[in-house]
Formats: structure tokens, C-alpha cells, sequence
């Protein structure tokens, strides 16, 4: 099979400071990869230069076995790439439901008829409310976004971001900023994601118990290179990635 997703000799620097250097990956279709490694290792600024955020120093970026180094965000994001700070708004003043439809429409390409055919917003709808109900936030459909709370928040983006129907899904630190109650929901619903079998996931998250539960590769970043990628049995075992822990790489694990 081939790599849905590939790196070759991936870098970017910044003045003097490699934040990525070199990192060359193959991600299969219809896995879930996490990245881990310290603040600071390079995770987020790796999913830059796939999203396309960043444009690389040096080396390349493979969607599907084609060279999208040179492509733009928008450009990735129709081709299957997925992130979820893409989604240019979450409009506060709209229900959830409201906002999940808008985002089905703009994927549907239908940016400024609200109202397409009656038959079309039907069929907007019933997609908006199958994925509140994929992110489990069927409840809230008639809240309006600004009253949610952080986790529900990040619920609504995720349901937003699925809307994009992208078979890749990068997903930067779903949990961060979210008490330890919101935590369980969201692991919920990314387990979900992934029970339905149908898109390649890559997870940047520090919560140990979270990635050794959904992933079955893990990436290990530190200071920039990629220090390891395999199973997570082989990666947890693995002596570099034992005494980068034993040097403190989860202080700031949460
Ligand atoms: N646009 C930029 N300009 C200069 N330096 C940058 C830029 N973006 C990232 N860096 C630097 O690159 C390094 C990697 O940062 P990055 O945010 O990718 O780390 P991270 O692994 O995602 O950390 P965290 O776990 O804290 O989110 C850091 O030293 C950071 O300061």
C-alpha cells in the first residue's frame, strides 16, 4: 500500500534555529499517528509545513504521492488536508447547528445562497446534525457558539473540520486549555472518528494515556528530528525516547 502521507528530508529554520530538521515519515491511509515530544520539539510547526501554513527550507511534503511542497493552504485543504484552525470562523452569535451547516455548505461550494433549494438545506441540515451527533454535541444544537464552554467549543470545531470531509485530519492538542471533566468527552468523540474507519489522523497531544489508547504509530520529536516512529509498544520501550523522558521531556505533560 502506499502512504497516503509522506515527508522527505523535511526542514524549516528560522534565522539560525532549525525547528524541523530533516524529519523524513510515511503515514499509511486510515491510520492514527500521534506526535509527541516537549514544548518546543517542532510538533506544531511539523503540521504547519503539512497544512502548508509554513513553507519548508528544505526538503518535501507527498499527499497521496504527489508533491504538494509548493501548494497553498486552501490548494492542501481540497486535496484532503484537514486542520482544524483552517475553519476561518465559528460565527458566536449562530446556533451550533447554524454553524455546523454553514460549514456542510461551504464545502458543498455554496458560500452565498443561504438558502440553495429547500431540498439542498435539507440535506445541509441532516449532514449537520449527523456530525453533532459524530462530536456529541446533539444537544446543544440550538445554543448559540458564545455560550458554550471550552470543550464544547472545541467539539463544534471538530464537527466543523469533519465537515471539510478531508481524509486527513491533523488535530493540534484537541484537549488543550480544557479542564481534566472536558478532557474524557473529547477522547470520546476522537475514538469515534477513528472507530468509523474512514480517515488518516494525526494527533499532536500531550496526554500520554489519551495517545497510547487511539494510536497505532507514534512519532517522537525532539528538538526538531524525529527521534523515533513506530508502534507505540516499540516506541514506549525504545532507550532514546526512555532517557529523553528521564530528561524531563514530560515535565509539562498534563
Ligand atoms: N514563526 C516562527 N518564527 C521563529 N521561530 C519559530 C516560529 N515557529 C516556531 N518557532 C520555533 O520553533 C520551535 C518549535 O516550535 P513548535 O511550536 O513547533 O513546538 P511544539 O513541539 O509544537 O511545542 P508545544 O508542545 O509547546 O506546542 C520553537 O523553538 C519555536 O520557538
Amino acid at each position: 500500500m502506499e502512504p497516503i502521507l509522506e515527508t522527505r528530508d523535511l526542514t524549516v529554520a528560522f534565522g539560525g534555529h532549525t525547528a524541523v530538521g530533516g524529519v523524513s515519515v510515511k503515514v499509511m491511509p486510515r491510520t492514527f499517528t500521534s506526535i509527541i515530544g516537549p514544548n518546543g520539539a517542532g510538533k506544531t510547526t511539523f503540521f504547519n509545513l503539512l497544512s502548508g501554513q509554513l513553507r519548508p527550507t528544505g526538503g518535501q511534503v507527498l499527499l497521496g504521492g504527489k508533491d504538494i511542497t509548493s501548494l497553498s493552504p486552501a490548494r492542501r485543504t481540497r486535496m484532503g488536508i484537514g486542520r482544524s484552525f483552517q475553519i476561518t470562523n465559528v460565527f458566536p452569535s449562530l446556533t451550533v447547528l447554524e454553524n455546523v451547516r454553514l460549514a456542510v455548505q461551504a464545502q458543498a461550494g455554496i458560500y452565498y445562497k443561504l438558502f440553495a433549494s429547500p431540498a439542498k438545506y435539507a440535506a445541509f441540515e441532516e449532514k449537520a446534525h449527523a456530525l453533532l451527533e459524530t462530536v456529541l454535541l446533539k444537544g446543544k444544537n440550538a445554543s448559540l457558539a458564545k455560550h458554550l464552554a471550552h470543550g464544547e467549543k472545541r467539539k463544534l470545531e471538530i464537527a466543523m473540520l469533519l465537515a471539510l470531509e478531508t481524509e486527513l485530519l491533523l488535530l493540534d492538542e484537541p484537549t488543550a486549555g480544557m479542564s481534566l471533566e472536558e478532557v474524557p468527552a473529547i477522547l470520546e468523540v476522537i475514538r469515534k472518528i477513528k472507530a468509523e474507519g474512514n480517515r488518516t489522523i494525526l494527533l499532536i497531544e500531550h496526554k500520554m494515556d489519551m495517545v497510547l489508547d487511539l494510536s497505532d504509530r507514534l512519532m517522537v520529536l525532539f528538538h526538531g528530528k524525529l527521534l523515533a516512529e513506530d508502534t507505540p509498544e516499540t516506541i514506549m520501550q525504545d532507550e532514546r525516547v526512555q532517557s529523553a523522558y528521564l530528561g524531563g521531556m514530560y515535565d509539562d505533560a498534563s
